[in-house]
Order: structure tokens, then sequence, then C-alpha cells
């Protein structure tokens, strides 16, 4: 496979200097993605070329998306790593070939030949790091290669890119309006689109800026941090503290153990209930739900955390778990916090933060009114913001739904287009100017300005000097001729990266670790000045075009679009 332990002889000054290797690139995640997992039209076409003898031409097509996601300005790019492990694996096993053979039998026996010998050796990715912060018509993938092998790879690729793509966006939108200090955690799993949709998600909420999943065979796949709480289930499926057999619990430091903690919960429940600053604020509370808390904190007394709203968060849920709590703090433990799951969860927190504070000063316990409190329940941007304005207490947020299904916007819209084959620069034309390509093997940069933010990013033609440092360069907006900047860049980034270079000797860039993604994502939206990443109304971000490459679309634009007649 042409993949498998690619050692590359790194060639400096034309001489092979030393001989690095790099790691080896592992299959799909998924091992539904095969060559098979295509649209039909990708092997018509492709016979179609190898009859006309133009498979081997050389083709180079841009990976890209037309318009940003949820009614911002920016997008994440994602998916890339899952693409390269594609091209690495390239390679069509007999059985899929007969079935190929079964569904298009107008074809030569020749051509199955040739698919038998198809693989990736001989195709060039080029790609902005995965990570990355992208904007609409930037090639996020550059692909070159026999045209008809590049075409193969159009439906798998935009398929891996779109969907982590979008849920990634999703993902850092979330981060960024809950700002750097909240915890976020990703609970979608069970409303994901699928297996591959609730993995995939799990994935890129991580890269997008979440601190965990609940998905356990994301955490055993990705690495990524597990958390989670407990369900209205547990609660609900205790019905009083007569159940609870082993009432025992060693104490933090193993020194002593508490016969009866059912007991010593009771008892700080009556405590509560009589308290001072507490009376009148906890009358009797649900037992059963007591007797689920005795439970859970008996089974993680290092971890308690529970959850309050199954009966009433404020008569119930609160005074229980601070009982529970309170209990613990006697036997050396700390307890983590509340879930809070329905209701108005900006004034629960606060109600629930204010008791936790006067408990810490009424007994004296430090640390008691930092409880962690989690809120969730159909959280999105929105409600997030919302909390945000109202002022809320909430320490960390736990979503599924919104998040994982891009509720917001389902589908990112990237498309795979042709810009040059055979060294002949190629455009599709529409009357929608959107949707009319960049012609052309190109190079992108972004040019950052001085106060340390991204300006603009700037399409070249391949063999045009490259933007320097504190040069003026003319920025041109592809398509509106009005529209134009001089931008004098203090800083330069080429965007577009080696990472599969087939069988070449070449250099290409090592596949980053997730971790390393992650940080890629955070710190590239760090450098996006804050009006182009804000909610409402951002400010668009400049794409352009070199000039020499804006004379040259227009050129093309004029060369192909044939000329109407009136009559
Ligand atoms: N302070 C708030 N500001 C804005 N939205 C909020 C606030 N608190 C909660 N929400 C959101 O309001 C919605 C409330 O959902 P819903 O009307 O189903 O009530 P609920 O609290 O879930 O009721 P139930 O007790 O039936 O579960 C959720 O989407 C939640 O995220
Ligand atoms: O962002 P979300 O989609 O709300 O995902 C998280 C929710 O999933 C769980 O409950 P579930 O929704 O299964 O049941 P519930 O609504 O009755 O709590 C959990 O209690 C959260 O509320
Ligand atoms: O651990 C949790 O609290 C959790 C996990 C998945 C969905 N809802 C909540
Ligand atoms: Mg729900």
């Amino acid at each position: 496979m042409a993949g498998k332990a690619v050692a590359a002889a790194v060639m400096v000054n034309g001489s092979v200097a030393e001989k690095e290797v790099l790691a080896e690139i592992g299959g799909a995640t998924n091992p539904m993605v095969t060559p098979l997992l295509t649209d039909l039209y990708q092997f018509t076409m492709a016979y179609a070329y190898w009859k006309a003898g133009k498979h081997q031409d050389r083709a180079v097509f841009d990976l890209y998306f037309r318009k940003n996601p949820f009614g911002g300005e920016y997008a994440v790019f994602a998916g890339l790593e899952e693409c390269i492990r594609f091209v690495a694996n390239f390679k069509l096993e007999e059985e899929e070939i007969s079935f190929l053979r079964s569904i298009m039998p107008m074809c030569e026996d020749g051509f199955f030949d040739y698919l038998r010998e198809v693989d990736c050796s001989n195709v060039e990715v080029y790609a902005v790091p995965e990570g990355s912060v992208v904007f609409p018509k930037v090639p996020l993938m550059r692909v070159e290669g026999p045209v008809s092998i590049v075409q193969l790879l159009e439906t798998p690729f935009v398929n891996l890119v779109n969907y982590a793509s979008l849920v990634t966006t999703n993902a850092a939108r979330h981060r960024l309006v809950a700002g750097k200090s909240k915890t976020l955690l990703e609970f979608g799993l069970r409303r994901a689109q699928g297996p591959d949709g609730g993995m995939s998600a799990s994935k890129y909420c991580y890269i997008g800026g979440f601190d965990a999943t609940s998905n356990v065979a994301a955490g055993k796949l990705f690495g990524i941090p597990l958390r989670g709480t407990h369900s209205h289930a547990f609660v609900s499926s205790f019905m009083s503290p007569d159940e609870i057999l082993d009432r025992a619990l060693l104490s933090h430091d193993g020194s002593s153990t508490c016969k009866d903690f059912v007991r010593l919960v009771q008892s700080w429940l009556s405590k509560l209930q009589r308290t001072g600053l507490l009376r009148g604020v906890f009358g009797e509370t649900n037992q059963s739900e007591l007797a689920a808390f005795t439970s859970y904190a008996l089974a993680f007394p290092n971890d308690f955390l529970a959850l309050v709203d199954t009966y009433d968060v404020m008569k119930s849920g609160i005074p229980n778990f601070c009982a529970v709590a309170l209990a613990l703090n006697d036997l050396g433990y700390k307890a983590r916090g509340i879930r809070l799951d329905s209701g108005d969860l900006a004034y629960l927190s606060f109600e629930a933060r204010n008791i936790f504070h006067a408990i810490e000063k009424e007994f004296n316990v430090a640390g008691f009114g930092k409880m962690t409190v989690t809120a969730s329940n159909d959280l999105n941007e929105e409600t997030l913001d919302a909390l945000n304005k109202q002022g809320h207490e909430v320490d960390a947020f736990g979503i599924g739904t919104n998040l994982v299904t891009c509720y917001a916007q389902p589908a990112l819209g990237c498309v795979f287009k042709l810009v040059e084959i055979n060294n002949q620069p190629r455009i599709k034309l529409s009357e929608d100017v959107t949707k009319v390509s960049i012609p052309c093997k190109k190079r992108i940069f972004r040019l950052y300005g001085r106060e340390g933010y991204a300006l603009v990013d700037i399409m070249t033609g391949e063999n045009e000097p490259p933007p320097t440092v504190g040069e003026r360069i003319l920025c041109r907006h592809p398509f509106s001729e009005s529209k134009r900047a001089y931008v004098v860049p203090q800083h330069v980034e080429e965007l577009l990266k080696c990472y599969w270079l087939g069988n070449s000797s070449k250099r290409r860039e090592e596949l980053p670790s997730l971790e390393k993604i992650r940080a890629r994502c955070m710190q590239q939206l760090e450098q996006m000045r804050p009006d182009h990443m804000r909610r409402l109304n951002p400010t668009p971000y400049k794409v352009s075009v070199s000039g020499k490459l804006y004379d040259f679309i227009h050129f093309l634009w004029l060369s192909e679009a044939p000329v109407g007649e009136l009559q």
C-alpha cells in the first residue's frame, strides 16, 4: 500500500542529506471509508477518461466552501487527517473490482485491470493545516494527480471535510460564546447522526475547543478526556434510604470508618433544616432522591456530583446534595458539585451558589462556595449568550443535540472543482458569481497587519513571486472590480502545505496529533480580529487574489463564456 512505512529521503540542495522516516499513516478511522465510498459517476467518468485515453492527464482540483456557516464570517478546517489516511491506503480490493464489474458490465476488461493497479502514489495533496480558521473561496485542499484518480477522491474528501469542519466550527463558536474559563462538555452521542456522526462529533468538538466528551469509545480511540455525571433514571430508580444496605464509608485519609453514612447524611439534612441562615429555605426533601445521592456518594466519594432537578431543585435537590456533601466533608472528601438540567439555568445557578456560600460560612467548610455548577438542557449558542447577558454561576456546560447535529446549519457545502488540467487553467462559470470557480494552480497566503491580526487571504498564481513582509501588495476581490486594497504585511503565512506526495521523495508535513490540531485551532481563533468573530453582524474577512490572477480569471471568463446574440 502506498502509505505504509513511508520512508522519505530528504533532498537538501539537490543531494540526499539525511534519511527521514515519517510516521506510518494508519488506515481510515471508519472502516466504511473505502474507495467505493464515492458516487457512481466518479467511476463512470473514470471509465470514460480511460476510454478516451485521458485518465493519466494531470489534473488539479481545489476543495473549498462558498459561504460561511452559522451566519458567521469564518469556519474552522477539519477532516484533513482522515483524507490523508484515505489516500495513503487507497487501493481497490479484488472483491470491490468484481462488484464494480457487476454494476458496470458495459466496461471493457482493460478498465478493471487498470483499476486493479490504481493507488495514490502519483497524487499530491496540499492543504491548510487542520484546525486553521478558513474563509470562503480559499482552497482548503489542492489535490493534484491523474484526473481519473483524483476524481475518485472527490466524494470521500468532500464527505470527510464537510461535517468535520462544520461541527468543529460549531464547537469553536460555542467556545467563543462560553468564554475561556468555562468547561465545555460534549454530550451528543445519543443524538448524533449515527455512530460515525457521534464519533466524529466527539473528535471534532474537542478540536473546536470542548474540554471533554461523554463518549467512551471516543475517549478510547482518540484519547479525549472523558467526563460525565448521572441521569434522572439513577435518581428515580431509588425509593428510600432503607434500600442502602452497605452504609459504611472509609474516611478520605483511611484513618477511620463511618459505619452508617446514611445516618450521617440524615443528621446533616436535619441540621440544615434547623440552622439559622437556612431556616425557612429547606423543608422536607424527597427521600428517594436523598437515597440516590447517598448511594452515588458511597460509590464515588471523591467525585460526588448530583443531578438536582429530578423533583424540585430548590426544595429537594440542593438541600439533599448539600447534606450528602457535608457528610462527605466530615470524612475528608470534597464533593464536586451539581448538574442542573431544567428550569431557568441562570436563576437556579445563582440560587445554588448563594446557598453554597451560605453553607461555607455557616459551617466553616472551606471551598464549599466554589462547588462546580454544571448546566445542560438543549443548550446552544443563543442560550449561552442569553445566560452570559443575564449573568449566571455556571462553571460547566454539557451540550448535545444542537452541537453535534449542527442544528442551526446542517451542511457546510464544500465543493471540489477542477482548476487546471495538463497545465491548462480551467474555470467553471455560473450565472451566480459566487459559484464561479477560481482557475489555476494557486498559492495562498495570509497577510498579517501591525496589530498581529490577520488582514486578508490572497491567492496568487503558482509561479508569481510570493508576498513579502514590508512590501506593498495589491489585493483584489476576485470578482468585484472596484474592491481592492494595498496591503503591507507585517507577517506572511503560506497556508497550503504538502501533506501527501505519493512516492515522491520530497518532504511532506507530518500529521499532527489531536492535541496539536486543537492547540492550532485555539491559537488561530485568537489571531482573528474580534469583529470578524462576533456573533451579531460580524465584519466579513477579505479574501482576495493578486492583480495578475485577477486579470487571468477575467481573461479566461471572457474566453470561455459564449457571447449571446440579441434578435
Ligand atoms: N436563563 C435562561 N435564559 C435563556 N434560556 C434559558 C435559560 N435557562 C434555561 N434556558 C433554556 O430554555 C429552555 C427551557 O426548556 P423547556 O421549556 O423545555 O423547559 P425545561 O426547563 O426543560 O422544562 P422541563 O421541566 O419540562 O424539563 C432550554 O433550551 C434551556 O437551555
Ligand atoms: O443538549 P442536549 O441535547 O439537551 O443534551 C444533553 C441532554 O441529554 C440528557 O438527557 P436527555 O435529553 O436524553 O433527556 P432529558 O431531556 O429528559 O433530560 C441530559 O440530561 C441532557 O439534558
Ligand atoms: O454525563 C452526563 O451528565 C450526560 C451524558 C450524556 C448526555 N447527557 C448527560
Ligand atoms: Mg433533553
